[in-house]
């Protein structure tokens, strides 16, 4: 049975035998899992998925569902997908490859992956009743895209303790707003308040607490999104301040909540599924309140225990995503290993969400990956071949972008993508350089870098979107100042050639300078020298041809008995 509450939210009854407490879901959530392979609630063949649909709820009551779904059938559902798996990422970690964010094809894949008991479960709780077509008639066209107008009223704090001159509060909102608009949300209003200390109980002050509540009310918001991180007792004393059936929560869990929307691999899914159950372990105690109010009244001591009973479940969720991603990366770095054999330099694209690394890659290289303008339109690595004029190439890696207040717990789910780019010849930091930000930004993108052990390669700036700000010959100027620094517009393709050109040079810098003699029968290696390094001569003497020339370490490591030979 589905039935809608005065807010709208939905919540459905399940045929899954679960804990009695585990039963409520929301019909848009139930959408929003088919991203994730461990949550997939896929559908019969009739009821197609949607993308770019408000998912955001409460990360309790998401958990709910996750608990509700995958722990019959969660090793099962694991090696079920497992084929599915390889195939596409192998398609992602290949030479040219595709992320994968073909719509359709997630849905076939969807549908191919259908786990028994899901469609089981499906099947009975849509029994001659009405949910689906009821949930229907709450998505309406917003751009193009089917979403669910839903309010949201954001909150901001500025902590004096906080001052680092980074991005102040207004900023940080701004960009909060951004991120519910990418969420799906309608942003109805947002305030903030200074504070020297947040308020442990309900971290701001008691009449701003007052002060929102009278907005909600005014303005009919939903949902009530912190700027940053809460505890759950404070989520918790929120939603309680609140009343009705206001959902309150964070940055963190709409960030968690745009990632698992747009994740369109199977390991993003996992990176993005583990992520979410990490930052929701702590945030248990709701699971109580809930209990409480389902039997009318206090249950002391029991709803301590369900929490311990769902913690367990939690746990041994997180250890089957753990298991389960680490074998998806084994496979990962086979191909990484065999890409590496073929000694094209890697050069990895970095930097703020938003920034155009996307459009950059799709300009060079001809490729399709989605590029707009909305926060983490990337959450895969995408590697293309770029093919230059001279008749050199690289790889260039497309990579998810970074955020301030990055949530830790996504940071370190992700890592194991982030850390391919410290296994490339040159990191390329894009930046949007008519953003009013864009030094925070720079500065946000230079602290995740730093976590992640590239120090020790060589990086190159772009400044993008020249195109965008009011003097761009002032820009350049500016730039001109580093040989670091590159202005380009990857919409129109204005820099390209010099972005190509320092990429070169830069590339150069990495490669070890080799004289070797090549045997007239090794053709194919010489070939290969002068694709991939910088040849800068070559003479034919009786025993082959001797080169000079930069290359990269694996093939200075391919020519050292020819280099022997030289010497000799
Ligand atoms: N005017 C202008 N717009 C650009 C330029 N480069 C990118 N954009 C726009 O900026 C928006 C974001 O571009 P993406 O390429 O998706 O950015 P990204 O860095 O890949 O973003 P994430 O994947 O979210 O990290 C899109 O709307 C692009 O059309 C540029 O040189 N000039
Ligand atoms: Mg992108």
């Amino acid at each position: 049975m589905a039935m809608t509450t005065a807010n709208g939210w939905f919540f459905r009854s399940t045929a899954v035998s679960t804990p009695p407490h585990i039963t409520q879901r929301t019909a848009a959530h139930h959408q929003l899992k088919s991203s994730n392979p461990l949550q997939t609630i896929s559908s019969s063949p009739s009821i197609t998925r949607r993308k770019s649909i408000t998912t955001l709820r409460s990360p309790i009551r998401v958990l709910r569902e996750d608990i509700e779904v995958v722990i019959p059938e969660a090793d099962a559902l694991l090696h079920q997908e497992h084929s599915s798996i390889d195939s596409n990422q192998e398609e992602i970690i290949g030479v040219i490859s595709s992320n994968g964010v073909t719509e359709v094809e997630d849905e076939v894949e969807e549908e191919q992956t259908l786990n028994r008991q899901q469609i089981i479960s499906k099947r009975e709780s849509t029994k001659g009743d009405e949910d689906e077509s009821d949930y229907d008639s709450r998505f309406k066209l917003r751009n193009g895209k089917e979403v669910v107008a839903e309010k949201a009223y954001l909150v901001g704090v500025e902590l004096k303790s906080n001052s680092d001159g980074s991005f102040g509060t207004e900023e940080s909102l701004k960009e909060l707003a951004q991120l519910a608009d990418t969420a799906g949300l309608t942003v109805a209003g947002s305030t903030f308040q200074k504070l020297a200390n947040p308020n442990p109980r309900t971290y701001i002050g008691s009449g701003k607490v007052a002060e929102i509540k009278s907005a909600i009310n005014a303005l009919d918001v939903e949902t009530v999104i912190f700027d940053d991180e809460l505890s759950a007792g404070q989520l918790r004393n929120l939603e309680k301040a609140f009343g009705g059936d206001v959902r309150v929560c964070d940055r963190t869990a709409l960030i968690l909540d745009i990632f698992n929307q747009r994740a369109a691999t199977h390991e993003a899914a996992l990176q993005v599924a583990l992520a979410q159950m990490e930052y929701q372990l702590p945030r248990l105690t709701k699971m109580w309140t809930h209990l409480e109010r389902q039997s009318g009244g206090k249950v002391k001591g029991m709803g301590e225990k369900q929490i311990e009973v769902d913690k367990r479940i939690l746990r041994t969720q997180i250890g089957f995503l753990k298991k389960e991603l680490e074998s998806v990366r084994q496979h990962r770095r086979q191909y990484r290993t065999r890409r590496l054999s073929v000694p094209v330099p890697v050069v990895s694209l970095v930097g703020y969400t938003n920034a155009g690394k996307s459009t950059l890659l799709n300009h060079l290289t001809g490729a399709n990956v989605l590029a707009e303008d909305r926060l983490f339109a990337t959450l895969d690595p995408t590697t293309r071949r770029v093919q230059m004029k001279n008749g050199k190439e690289f790889l260039l890696t497309d990579t998810v972008g970074f955020i301030q207040k990055l949530p830790t717990t996504l940071v370190a789910a992700f890592r194991a993508t982030l850390e391919e780019i410290s296994e490339s010849s040159l990191l390329v930091h894009v930046v949007d350089i008519s953003h009013p930000l864009a030094q925070q930004q720079i500065d946000a993108v230079d602290k995740v870098l730093s976590e992640l052990d590239v120090a020790s390669i060589p990086k190159l700036i772009v400044w993008n979107k020249v195109d965008k700000v009011s003097d761009p010959s002032k820009i350049k100027m500016e730039a001109e100042k580093s040989e670091d620094i590159i202005c380009v517009s990857a919409l129109n393709g204005d820099g390209l050639q010099d972005f190509c050109d320092a990429v070169q040079a830069k590339l150069r810098d990495s490669m070890v300078w080799v004289e070797a003699l090549i045997p007239f029968d090794k053709g194919e290696l010489l070939n290969t020298i002068h694709r991939v390094g910088m040849v800068e001569g070559s003479e034919y003497t009786e025993n082959g041809t001797l080169v000079r020339a930069h290359v990269p370490l694996p093939i200075a490591r391919q020519l050292t008995p020819m280099r022997q030979l030289c010497i000799s």
